[in-house]
């Protein structure tokens, strides 16, 4: 038997929308594979009433399936499904690392992305990579159709989670199909200005970088309360907020020091919406590790 613990994930960052990613140093996934005849699951913890352990809706049997690794998987939850912190794909990077080796099949790290990305398919209808690429590989990654880039980075971070329930499927529908130019031209300045933050380990480029108009605004309408959140993790001291992958976690960059702040902030906001939510202090961190 093998245990893999695998990381929450922040998607899109705002200017790299199915792109960019970060692998959090918590909340995480916990998953112990053993080799079986035909594959099961057991799913625990967080929302697990909400997860089915039926191998072809489950995102841990499609990756089960495409390496050819059939097995018994308990998942233990840390992360609640429909977050935007990357939960389906937590489990699914986790297994993939685990069912790799337990098999011995050899692939890279790289490799694994786009076999666990088989099980995001099963989820919402697309193989994007950009939650399991920062899950297996850990720091910043920048996944497009010809393969991953990683950064080791070290960014303090605040990921609110509300209340509310945002299925990626649903997020998906509300992006707009065409931008502008101007739109274009001020994206790529963001994406340009956050990258280069990961690298320098700059708070301050990374949240100037987070700013988007294509595909925040349009999202935000189905997180109550969220300009207001915005705002007050701003004042209480944030350098970027935005959307954590398809939502509802409002995710901040910041300063060392300044997370509990931002965060009391952040639920205080909520709350004048009476909405509930909980804070995760974290920082960008490594991605599955197999124990
Ligand atoms: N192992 C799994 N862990 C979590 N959710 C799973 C798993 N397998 C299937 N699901 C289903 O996936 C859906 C949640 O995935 P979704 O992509 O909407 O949210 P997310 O993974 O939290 O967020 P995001 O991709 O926006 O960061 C739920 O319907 C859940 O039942
Ligand atoms: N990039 C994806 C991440 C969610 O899985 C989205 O925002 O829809």
């Amino acid at each position: 038997m093998l245990t893999v613990r695998a990381p929450a994930t922040s998607a899109n960052l705002g200017s790299g929308f199915d792109v960019f990613g970060v692998a959090l140093e918590r909340p995480a996934d916990v998953v112990r594979v053993s080799k079986a005849e035909r594959t099961t699951i057991e799913v625990t913890g967080a929302g697990s009433e909400y997860i089915p352990e039926d191998p072809e809706k489950n995102t841990v049997g499609a990756v089960a399936k495409a390496l050819d690794a059939p097995a018994h998987i308990e998942i233990d939850k840390g992360i609640r499904p429909a977050s935007g912190l990357g939960s389906s794909a937590a489990s699914a990077a986790a297994a993939a690392v685990g069912l790799n080796e337990l098999y011995g099949r050899g692939h890279s790290r790289e490799a694994l992305v786009p076999i666990a990305a088989k099980g995001e398919a099963v989820v919402s209808g697309d193989a994007h990579d950009d939650n399991v690429a920062p899950s297996i590989m850990g720091g910043f990654t920048i996944a497009t159709d010809d393969g991953v880039t990683q950064v080791d980075a070290d960014i303090p971070l605040v990921a609110c989670l509300p209340d509310i329930v945002v299925s990626t499927r649903d997020a998906r529908r509300v992006v707009p199909e065409r931008a502008g130019v101007d739109q274009l031209v001020e994206t790529v300045g963001n994406a340009a200005r956050l990258t280069t933050g990961m690298h320098r380990d700059d708070p301050d480029l990374v949240g100037a970088g987070m700013y988007d108009s294509i595909v925040t605004p349009a999202r935000a309408k189905l997180i109550d309360g969220y300009a207001g959140v915005r705002e007050a993790a701003l004042e209480a001291g944030a350098t970027g907020v935005t959307i954590s992958g398809a939502g509802p976690t409002v995710i901040a960059a910041c300063h060392e020091g300044d997370q509990r702040a931002i965060g009391s902030a952040m639920i205080e906001r909520f709350a004048e919406e009476d909405v509930e939510a909980q804070v995760y202090q974290t920082r960008i961190g490594a991605g599955a590790t197999v124990f």
